[in-house]
């Protein structure tokens, strides 16, 4: 099984000079899904987590199937206005203007070991605001797991000191 043939390339999505990699077709393909998932959920044990956290939309696709392999809970990461009871939030840099991402402000406890999932690691931005949102509640990132990564791009370097996983990696290509 090589999960890179299950990633879809599409030059010029959503603008020119981006090629989107679209992980769509890893869900339509169960042995796939099932292979990614295992992997992540290995990286997850092996760090001893004992929480996942995941950001909309697409580190959901990944993040709950994990936290079911694993029999722990999910946390939910969401953009401002969707979570009902009392949230916490980062605001974050974006190529152009910002955004902000959201938790529930009850969600971890200070013992929690959270690893963090997405389906793919670009400058770092959105899970560089998780890792602040889990460290304002006093929990710690055991780990961050993604199915891509883009080498060329260098978020990496913002979690330093942080074991990171990631399934694929794309370079200059
Ligand atoms: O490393 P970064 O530069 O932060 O980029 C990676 C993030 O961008 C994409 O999410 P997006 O914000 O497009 O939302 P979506 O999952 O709802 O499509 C992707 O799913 C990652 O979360
Ligand atoms: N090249 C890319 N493909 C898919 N999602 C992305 N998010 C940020 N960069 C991306």
């Amino acid at each position: 099984m090589n999960i890179k043939d299950h990633i879809g390339s599409i030059p010029g999505f959503p603008k020119e000079g981006i090629i989107f990699r679209d992980v769509t077709p890893i869900l339509e393909c169960p042995e796939a899904f099932e292979e990614v998932t295992k992997q992540l959920s290995q990286f997850a044990r092996d760090v001893q987590a004992d929480v996942i956290i995941g950001p909309e939309a697409r580190g959901f696709f990944f993040g709950i199937p994990v936290a079911n392999e694993l029999k722990l809970p999910f946390v939910p990461v969401r953009k401002p206005g969707k979570l009902p009871r009392k949230t916490i939030s980062e605001t974050y840099e974006l190529e152009y203007g910002t955004d902000t991402l959201c938790m529930h402000a009850d969600s971890l406890k200070p013992e929690n070991r959270v690893v963090i999932i997405d389906d793919l690691l670009a400058t770092g931005g959105t899970v560089e605001a998780i890792v602040k949102l889990v460290e304002k509640q006093q929990a710690k990132v055991a780990g961050i797991g993604f199915v891509i990564e883009l080498d060329d791009l260098k978020g990496k370097s913002k979690f330093e000191g942080i074991p990171v996983c990631s399934l694929v990696h794309f370079e200059g290509e």
